[in-house]
């Protein structure tokens, strides 16, 4: 592909093709020549944005003289070397549309650093709640920004942004986190709210720390975007970086967050005995409430992969619970056929429908997340009583399981950790390379640099108009909860 700059572009020509197979494709090879115009290259901020040039000093990698590496042609990441957000077109409709040819920069190693490995203070913080692999990202930080750039002076700040202002940073080395990756949690603890935006930057200035990896989602994110605004506008030669973490896989544009797959696994257990339960029993629900504040993703791949579940219940989707077509009459049915019945619902589901009290309705954690009532419990209350209702003398048992943290507080299973290793990696080579305020990912599998901005707005949540949910549907049958 030829070397854009943001905003610039390749032409595209008609895509041309020499299929001349008529339209029945199954039996010759198509080739289709076409090249894509305009690429929008999301830009990458850069120290050298606003450092003057006479206070940014270059110098080559210093992989280039790793015994490890041999840096050969194609080693180091260049500036026009890209990954598209979107790789899914229609060659016979016009193309390509701007929103369809967004760019991001590939992460890797650059041929030239802009920090002295010797001068470099890198600081670690992890915000918000749990996530499997926590403690991995930590460490391969740490051992990779040690052993490929020869940095020594690693510090974990302890227990969140607070961290930045009210306690002492730790100081890290190899040798202390070597097995940190076996343990579930993250080692330097996390917290929500605290976040003071002059003392965090402030903390950072007074520690001499140019390097920030932030580990957290969303909330951390719109945080990271008000530090990384106030270091521009202090000119702190500081780069910052957000490395994607949340259980919940809400975090828009990269494929998915590191832990979401771990959690999903473990949900796994509590869904089977769900099953167990409600099989053993008459008329036997096995009720599962997962986490998933505001997105459905783990409920929904829990239900996927367990092929247990009769019914899903999301916070993407509406649904009500009595009269024709309604959950109970699905429920009721399902006792019927099979005198058994299991339902997950993820913990953001239903939630306007629990009544609550003024006060409940303004409750907000330390970080301002709407605090959710429980609706597994509220499901359980509701069916026993409709179904005393509408059944008298028979029974109904209903098996509540809220696996709560434990699908969160464990480590990382070995893809995650694998995943974790890379986004580590990906974000030192950035943050080494002197780009600053992006969140390095993966898209479609290729990682990439993205502004911390574009991903601090996005949101990943699920399309229950798309293919997965109607296979959701598919493998549980259950009703689109449409009002009849
Ligand atoms: N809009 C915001 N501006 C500044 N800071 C924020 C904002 N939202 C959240 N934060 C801060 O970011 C940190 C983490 O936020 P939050 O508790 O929402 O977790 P998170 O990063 O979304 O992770 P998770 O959803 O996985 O628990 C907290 O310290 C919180 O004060
Ligand atoms: O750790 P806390 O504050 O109890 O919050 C739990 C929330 O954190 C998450 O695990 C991640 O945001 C959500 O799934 C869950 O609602
Ligand atoms: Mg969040």
């Amino acid at each position: 592909m030829a070397a854009v700059s943001h905003t610039e572009a390749t032409n595209l020509t008609t895509p041309s093709s020499n299929n001349n197979n008529d339209g029945d494709d199954t039996t010759t090879t198509t080739t289709t020549t076409f090249s894509i115009s305009p690429v929008t290259l999301q830009k990458l901020p850069h120290l050298k944005d606003y450092i003057p040039q006479q206070d940014l000093k270059s110098q080559p990698n210093p992989l280039e003289y790793s015994p490890f590496y041999h840096p050969s042609k194609g080693f180091y990441i260049s500036h026009s070397d890209v990954v598209l957000r979107h790789i899914v077109f229609d060659l016979s409709e016009s193309f390509p549309s701007s929103a369809s040819s967004i760019a991001y920069h590939r992460a890797g190693p650059r041929d030239r650093i802009f920090f002295d490995p010797s001068q470099t203070r890198a600081a670690i913080v992890t915000c918000g709640g749990l996530c499997p692999g926590l403690n991995t990202v930590i460490r391969e930080l740490v051992v990779a920004l040690w052993d490929l750039y020869g940095v020594r002076q690693i510090f974990g700040v302890k227990a969140g942004y607070r961290g930045f202002y009210s306690s002492e940073p730790v100081e890290l080395n190899p040798k202390l986190v070597h097995s940190w990756h076996n343990r579930g949690g993250t080692v330097l603890e996390t917290s929500r709210g605290g976040f003071d935006l002059q003392k965090i930057v402030d903390g950072i200035q007074d520690r001499q720390f140019n390097q920030v990896y932030i580990i957290g989602g969303d909330g951390t994110m719109r945080g990271a975007v008000n530090i990384f605004d106030e270091i521009r506008r202090r000119k702190l030669n500081v780069s910052i970086t957000c490395i994607p973490k949340t259980v919940d896989n809400d975090v828009g544009i990269i494929d998915r967050s590191f832990g979401f797959q771990t959690a999903v696994e473990m949900a796994q257990q509590a869904i089977s005995a769900a099953y167990v339960e409600a099989e053993s029993a008459v008329n036997g629900i096995g009720l599962v409430k997962l986490m998933g504040r505001s997105t459905g993703h783990i409920a929904l791949h829990a239900t996927l992969s367990s092929r247990d579940v009769d019914c899903c219940l999301i916070p993407e989707m509406e649904f009500y619970l009595e009269g024709k077509g309604g959950l109970f009459e699905f429920l009721e049915q399902r006792l019927k056929e099979n005198s058994h019945a299991v339902l997950v619902v993820a913990e953001g589901a239903g939630q306007d429908m629990i009544p609550r009290t003024d006060a409940q309705k303004e409750e907000r954690d330390e970080s301002g997340n709407p605090v959710f009532l429980d609706v597994g419990g509220w499901l359980k209350s509701e069916l026993t009583k409709w179904w005393a209702r509408n059944h008298q003398n028979e029974l109904l048992t209903v098996k509540y399981i809220d696996p709560t943290y434990m699908i969160r507080a464990v480590p990382a299973n070995a893809t995650d950790r694998l995943y974790c290793t890379l986004l580590a990696h990906s974000a030192i080579h950035g943050v080494m390379a002197g780009y600053t305020g992006f969140v390095p990912g993966p898209i479609n599998g290729i990682y990439a640099y993205i502004p911390l901005e574009e991903v601090a707005q996005s949101k990943n949540e699920v399309d229950t108009k798309d293919h997965k949910w109607a296979w959701v549907r598919s493998v549980t049958n259950q009703p689109d909860f449409m009002k009849v």
